[in-house]
């Protein structure tokens, strides 16, 4: 399994939760960019796909630009670029089908947690709050790579971008997850990197917590207008002043 970027974090006290989790009962996390560092994959897989196709590969940094609307807008975006043009609806399926063969076969070959993901996510969930997963990332892969980094466990509900008729950023799948446990939307928290999250989050009503670090489409996730940015998912912890690392 995996190491975590920042095991040091790990010997940190934590005193309780951020005030902005303060009469929150419902805290909705997203993944790719979130949770995990998913692109090496994603990119992989968009490389492979092209390839078998006789397209040019994009380099990682461009498929990083194209993350955040689900698979088959990332497979239209990269054949869009690759073609010069929209692909005809054949095509596209064509390769949908591939990307979603190559991604399958390797999710976490080069994916990693951020630092911080799995001390803050136990410490939620040790505190009695209802944590659920929402993705536009396609639900059979879910299990799968939450699995991998032994998070599973901490999440009672998962919702990918198929799941539901809608995926972020319409408000569908966070009110499916308020309505699943009969929580008022005023106590739930949306966490995410992308301005789809933030939307998702102010229309439904939850809270909007930003993470910087992720994927946005190159723009700052302060366009969004979230509640509040952090740098680092830990810092929805409240450290004992003066902590000290013990390892
Ligand atoms: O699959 C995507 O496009 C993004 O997935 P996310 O919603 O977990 O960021
Ligand atoms: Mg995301």
């Amino acid at each position: 399994m995996k190491q975590e970027g920042n095991d040091k974090v790990h010997s940190i006290l934590y005193s309780g939760l951020h005030s902005v989790l303060q009469g929150k009962r419902l805290i909705a996390f997203d993944l790719d960019g979130t949770l995990i560092d998913s692109v090496p994959d994603l990119a992989a897989a968009v490389s492979r796909t092209l390839n078998e196709l006789d397209l040019d590969e994009p380099s990682e940094a461009e498929v990083r630009d194209w993350v955040g609307n689900g698979a088959p807008m990332l497979v239209e975006r990269a054949l869009t670029w690759a073609l010069q043009t929209a692909p005809e609806s054949a095509f596209q399926e064509r390769a949908f089908q591939t990307f979603m063969a190559h991604y399958g076969a390797a999710p976490n070959a080069l994916t990693t947690l951020y630092p911080g993901v799995r001390q803050t996510l136990r410490a939620l969930h040790d505190n009695g709050l209802t944590l659920v997963l929402i993705t536009n990332k396609p639900a059979r892969f879910i299990e799968p790579i939450l699995n991998h980094f032994e998070l599973l466990d901490y999440f009672t509900l998962c919702i990918g971008g198929d799941s539901l008729s809608e995926k972020k950023p319409h408000p569908l799948p966070l009110l499916h997850a308020a309505d699943t446990y009969q929580i008022s939307t005023s106590e739930c928290v949306m966490v995410g990197d992308s301005r789809h999250d933030i939307a998702a989050g102010k229309t439904a009503g939850f809270t909007t917590v930003a993470l910087p670090y992720g994927y946005n489409h190159g723009e700052p996730i302060e366009d969004s207008h979230p509640d509040l940015v952090l740098s680092s998912l830990t810092e929805l912890l409240m450290t004992v002043p003066h902590a000290t690392r013990t390892a």
